[in-house]
């Protein structure tokens, strides 16, 4: 592994995985000059972002339409990804909003009986770029040395690329830190989710008759959020992530759901704080999840901070600090609370298992608390669906239900 001095200095293309014959056809290209050589999948074109990696072993699909990648490449570490293809039901939005993905095998022809497109088809048709052929050991292994590293993937049937204007195109993007891209992900109008759970063998259900209201905040929320809310009863309304706090508070929720979403937290905090700190004044019960945590975290006080690498995958262990019990959870984030900001009154609630950081916490005697990590899955283990049965209870609590 070259040290990061030796690669500014003359990065030498990465071993490519298949050798021979084969025209390269898309490169990844870090900001120290770092050039990893692969095969194009989907779009052709050019984008940059911020590459981070995801251990999952499952779920290529809900990982690419999550709205918390917005701005990110991801490298996934598992070897065979596209191989179940793709399908209309394991999205978690419309679009992927992830920035490019690179992979590590080619991808082979979809199979499973839920398959209807191929994931180089479906990447391609939603004008997302990717890259195959790349040793992701490798890469990965760089950036958990090195920390995130912005990249450009570029994708050119040709095989033509100008290097040096695709170096200094990763050198010059701004990075995440400081920039809010909430607001760009979130919906623009108010809207009303009923979907519910998936469930062998009918798929997704639509809601019978709610009996609790929850008004979810939108700065990239996940659809299968919006579904365990749904699938427990909550009537859904969705409001922008620039909604007010009158906003909100006109639809007299008995719970505030703040979601994930992408970006820097403190950026998108300079809107939603504000909100959300005039919602903690009336006492209705508010549940945050990733950035939504983050969100709650800087409205009561705190401050959040980029990690070195971050954590993106769906086996990320989890300590609940308040029943020792360990959770196998869902992650996504780049940024974390800093444990030594909660302010009194304020207390962490669940640890990670890998480095320690904050992945959780409650306001004291209130019904305000918030997780780092993903209890909705999507993919993942569901350990963590209690948390939103949790808010259900505080829900009924405060109604004196
Ligand atoms: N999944 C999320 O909500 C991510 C939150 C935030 N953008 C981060 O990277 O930490």
């Amino acid at each position: 592994m070259a040290t990061a001095g030796e690669a500014a200095a003359a990065p030498a293309p990465r071993a490519r995985l298949y050798a021979g014959g084969r025209t390269i056809t898309a490169v990844l290209v870090l900001e120290d000059g770092t050039v990893f050589e692969g095969y194009g999948v989907g779009a052709t074109g050019e984008a940059v972002g911020e590459v981070c990696f995801n251990t999952s072993m499952t779920g290529y699909q809900e990982i690419l339409t999550d709205p918390s990648y917005a701005g990110q490449i991801i490298t996934f570490t598992f070897p065979h990804i596209g191989n179940v293809g793709t399908n209309g039901e394991d999205i978690e939005a419309q679009t992927p909003f992830a920035r490019g993905f690179v992979i590590r095998a080619d991808i082979t022809m979809p199979s499973n009986w839920r398959a209807a497109e191929a994931l180089g088809g479906w990447a391609k048709a939603r004008n997302l770029i990717g890259i195959s052929g790349i040793d992701t050991r490798a890469l990965t292994r760089l950036i958990r040395e090195r920390g995130f590293q912005n990249g450009i993937v570029a994708h050119a049937p040709d095989g033509q690329f100008d290097m040096a204007d695709l170096k200094a195109k990763a050198r010059a993007w701004p990075g995440l830190v400081g920039m809010d891209l909430a607001r760009d992900v979130s919906a623009l109008q108010t809207y009303e989710w009923d979907e519910t759970r998936w469930r062998w063998p009918e798929g997704y259900g639509r809601q019978d008759t709610p009996v609790r209201h929850v008004v979810a905040i939108d700065y990239g929320a996940k659809r299968n959020i919006l579904r365990c809310l749904a699938d427990l009863g909550c009537k859904v309304t969705v409001v922008p992530a620039q909604a007010s706090a009158d906003d909100i508070l006109r639809h007299e929720p008995n719970g505030v759901f703040l979601s994930n979403g992408p970006g820097d937290p403190a950026a998108t905090g300079v809107y939603a704080v504000p909100a959300i700190r005039k919602v903690l004044e009336t006492g209705v019960p508010v549940f945050g999840i990733c950035l939504g945590h983050q969100m709650l975290a800087l409205a009561l006080g705190a401050k959040t901070e980029k990690m070195k690498f971050g954590h993106h995958g769906a086996n990320h262990p989890v300590k609940n600090v308040e029943t020792g019990r360990v959770e196998i959870t869902s992650m996504n984030h780049g940024f974390a609370v800093a444990r030594d900001s909660l302010p009194s009154g304020v207390v962490e609630t669940h640890r990670s298992l890998f480095d320690g950081s904050n992945c959780g916490l409650k306001v004291e005697g209130r019904p305000v608390f918030s997780v780092q990590y993903h209890p909705e899955a999507s993919p993942g283990p569901q350990d963590s669906h209690y948390l939103f049965e949790q808010f259900v209870e505080a829900i009924d609590t405060r109604r004196g239900a």
